[in-house]
């Protein structure tokens, strides 16, 4: 019954929830009354001007960056109070995916993987095995690149890798900062149809920074613009790019979102309209 109750609570914690952040350095202030909650399911992009503060806001959620005020709760803890045994818990529940450095290059892809399992150190070397290729093969790499090291990977299977040593303690909650980077038209394509089946499949509830406009409309269930140190918009897609702000405006409306609008696949959330922009 207790257990019933504590599933039944953690279906209804937002995974994120962020109330009146403030992010100060000496006399800069970076983030001002900055609110936002994630609920589970979401994909949320988070998108912003270079310096508004994504990265900042990122690296507060994981817990690297202290409030000058207000709380940064995660799966319902606040993550500047916790001890090191409750982040640590927390830590096993998301999983991200870095933009560079994603590998380490001295370990093969199988031992990447592998990992984040070996330091839980409670999981026999066997069942090691078997998760870490499962992890693979869910992403589109057979047991023939296992024991391949980074170096000899292409762009794309480095990205696919990383994303299955994102995935190796079944995240909850994924961070994927700027996915699709580096990638070609149809790597990126690929990219953005496993992270939408990943999704779909896992049930997770993800968190990324992007400035590509295709992946945003691609996968976004959720859109959090970041601007004059908060979020000035959170809402659907549609939502979003009907709100009036010059960053918006030119973000979403200029010649590469337009571009990107006409474009737009069903998003994560299955729809199949397209967006009505407007102008
Ligand atoms: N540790 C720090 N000390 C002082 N200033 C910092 C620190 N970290 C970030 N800043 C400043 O905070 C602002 C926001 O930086 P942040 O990297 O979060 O922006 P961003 O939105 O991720 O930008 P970009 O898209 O260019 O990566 C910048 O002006 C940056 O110089």
């Amino acid at each position: 019954m207790a257990d019933q109750e504590n599933q039944e609570n953690r279906k209804h914690t937002p995974v994120i929830e962020i109330k009146d952040l403030t992010t100060q350095f000496g006399d800069f202030v970076v983030h001002r009354d900055l609110n936002l909650t994630i609920e589970r399911g979401q994909i949320v992009s988070l998108v912003g001007g270079s310096g508004s503060g994504k990265t900042t806001l990122l690296r507060q959620i994981l817990g690297l960056e202290r409030p000058s005020k207000g709380s940064v709760k995660v799966f319902g803890t606040e993550i500047s109070r916790a001890d090191r045994n409750t982040l640590q818990e927390i830590r096993n529940r998301w999983g991200m995916l870095f933009q560079h450095g994603a590998l380490f290059s001295a370990l093969t892809t199988f031992d990447n993987v592998a990992q984040p399992m070996r330091e839980l150190r409670t999981l026999p070397e066997e069942v090691i095995r078997d998760a870490a290729l499962l992890k693979l093969q869910m992403v589109g790499i057979g047991p023939e690149h296992a024991q391949k090291m980074p170096a000899d990977l292409s762009g794309g299977m480095v990205k696919r890798v990383a994303l299955a040593r994102a995935l190796a303690l079944e995240p909850e909650l994924l961070f994927l900062d700027e996915p699709t980077a580096g990638l070609d038209p149809s790597l990126s394509d690929s990219f953005v149809e496993l992270i939408r089946g990943l999704h779909r499949e896992l049930h997770l509830t993800v968190v990324m920074v992007t400035h590509d406009l295709d992946t945003l409309f691609a996968l976004s269930t959720h859109v959090a613009v970041l601007a004059d140190k908060h979020v000035i918009a959170f809402g659907t897609p549609e939502e979003v790019i009907k709100v009036q702000h010059p960053f918006i405006e030119d973000f979403f409306l200029g010649p590469r979102g337009r571009a990107a609008l006409k474009e737009m696949r069903p998003a994560a959330t299955g729809r199949t309209d397209r967006i009505d922009y407007g102008k």
